[in-house]
């Protein structure tokens, strides 16, 4: 067993939501908490602010502004909104004057850079995606210099890091239109240079760093998507070493389904990444899908925390085999087991999830192509318009898929597509669906999961359109119509996710799997 060295650092990453709502619990019980009660050296990353929703956050605005720019219409007096959202904002909370003059310069500063970029765009009557980056950065800059000015002003020494330009703009990525390896490597060594006079430091001085790495040929948006933070976070967690990423959200951690939705949710304590990273894919949208890879393939462990409930454990995510930072093996001799461990090893599935906004597509062949050459034509159909497939099941002349179709742009998108995929045969289109996942790393081994999944559907007069089971086998997935999906969701969680049930629906898995292995010795 090989332990690696604590390096006494941890990264703390706060939402956009959390920023606009408690930012002064944000200083006071957690970083205060974390760098001086408990002596660790806090790395600190937000996302741009929102006040109530994400949809109507700066992120948002600054996007819509983009968008009215391209169209050569006014986005005045959206830049105004966040202007005097901003400013309101640092008269509430900083007290010190020196402080608080200096943020509103600096907010203002930022903002007229953003008009001048816009206006430079309505002009050209297009937004590059490199002005798009530019405009996009300008809401965690703002969020960091606020946040920076709130730890000062409350007795945190802290230092705003700007990371927009972290990437030189003569910057290609190798492969075309893919964030490799080579890229995060790229820059976790950059962000190294950036942590060094922190890490050197004799005194304590917590960066704040924008959650936005900077700007890449493709674009944020369609390199990462949005929550892009997540991954900035981890990245950083990787440059620095850290023993910890927390990701500070409004919710406990990662409940055995969506807490809003089902009353009874339980609260995990932890799950692998691959489980994390289906149900984050499928509907539970905790924690970017691509924040994992970086920090497991480091060795770091993920907590997912409350900034309501800071001193609540959250949820950790590490993979079966780490139980410990830098530990290969799960700890040995097997005493220093924790109650979770067996609670892991015992469970089948982890969690259920809903996914909205589904469109299933079915196109029946004219058999004019052969099978395989039908496929890859459907497949270079979607790619033009840029469509996903989320689930695919398919015979020689049949294809069924489901696809998101969250906004009005891709639905402009379906409609081309389907203009030509019906050269290949007939389409079918079924709107307003839901996908349903189980999902659940042991869940493989028992068979018995997805019948009870079925059945319960069945019972609850539940069309299936559609069922496809996860290439990683930890996902149970299908398609039901979007009016079924909460009964969906709260019927399977009772059968299978509730405690006393699931006691029950477990041992009839277990009963099932020996039956079958008997029979397999015979
Ligand atoms: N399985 C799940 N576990 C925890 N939260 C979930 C799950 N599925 C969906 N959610 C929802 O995801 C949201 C994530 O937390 P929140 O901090 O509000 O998000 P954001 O960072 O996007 O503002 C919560 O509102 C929660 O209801
Ligand atoms: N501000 C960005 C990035 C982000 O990660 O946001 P959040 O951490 O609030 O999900 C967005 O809205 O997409």
């Amino acid at each position: 067993m090989f332990l690696s060295e604590q390096t006494n650092w941890i990264v703390q990453k706060f939402g956009g939501t959390s920023v606009g709502k408690f930012p002064d619990k944000i200083v006071d019980d957690i970083i205060k908490n974390y760098s001086q009660s408990q002596g660790k050296n806090v790395s600190v990353v937000c996302s741009a602010r929102s006040t109530y929703t994400k949809a109507e956050g700066t992120t948002s605005r600054l996007l819509k502004c983009c968008e009215l720019a391209s169209q050569e219409n006014d986005y005045n007096s959206i830049v105004e909104i966040i202007r005097q959202d901003h400013v309101a904002n640092a008269e509430n909370f900083i007290i010190n004057p020196v402080l608080q003059t200096q943020l509103v310069t600096d907010t203002n500063k930022e903002l007229d850079m953003v008009v001048k970029y816009l206006d430079a765009s309505k002009i050209l009557g297009e937004v590059s995606i490199r002005t798009m980056d530019l405009v996009m950065s300008v809401g965690e800059k703002l969020s960091c210099l606020f946040m920076a000015a709130l730890c000062n002003d409350r007795g945190v020494k802290a230092k705003y890091v700007d990371l927009s330009h972290i990437i030189p703009s003569d910057y290609t990525i190798q492969a075309e239109n893919v964030l490799d390896n080579t890229f995060y490597s790229f820059l976790v060594t950059a962000l190294k240079d950036e942590l060094k006079p922190f890490v050197e430091s004799k005194e304590k001085i917590v960066p704040i760093f924008t959650g936005f790495f900077g700007l890449i040929p493709m674009g944020l948006l369609n390199g990462v998507g949005r929550g892009y933070t997540d991954l900035c976070a981890a990245l950083i967690a990787v440059a620095l070493n850290a023993d910890e990423l927390q990701v500070w959200k409004e919710v406990d951690g990662i409940f055995t389904a969506d807490p809003r939705k089902v009353k009874t949710a339980r609260l995990l304590d932890s799950v692998t990444p691959e489980e994390a990273a289906e149900l984050t894919y499928y509907g539970s949208e905790v924690i970017h899908p691509f924040t994992m890879e970086q920090v497991i393939r480091a060795k770091i462990p993920i907590r997912i925390k409350n900034v309501q409930n800071p001193t609540g454990n959250g949820t950790m995510i590490y993979p079966d085999n780490i139980a410990r930072k830098g530990e290969n093996t799960p700890p040995h001799p097997p005493e220093v087991f924790t109650p979770s461990f067996y609670e892991r090893k015992r469970r089948g599935a982890t969690a259920i999830t809903t996914k909205h906004d589904i469109v299933v597509i079915n196109i029946h062949s004219n058999k004019k192509t052969l099978s395989h050459g039908f496929l890859a034509q459907i497949f270079t159909i979607l790619d033009k318009f840029k469509l996903v497939v989320d689930l695919i099941s398919t015979s020689e002349v049949h294809v069924s898929m489901a696809l998101p179709i969250p906004d009005n742009d891709s639905n402009k998108s379906l409609k081309l597509a389907v203009t030509d995929l019906k050269r290949l045969g007939q389409v079918d289109i079924i709107r307003d669906m839901a996908i349903v996942s189980l999902v659940g790393k042991q869940m493989k081994q028992f068979i018995g999961i997805a019948g009870t999944m079925f059945t319960t559907l069945a019972e609850q007069n539940i069309n299936i359109e559609m069922i496809s089971q996860g290439a990683n086998e930890i996902n149970i997935s299908c398609v039901i119509a979007e009016s079924d999906s909460l009964k969906a969701l709260q019927s399977i969680h009772l059968n299978l996710l509730d405690p006393l049930r699931k006691e029950k629906s477990f041992s009839v898995a277990v009963d099932e799997r020996l039956e079958q292995l008997k029979r397999m010795e015979l």
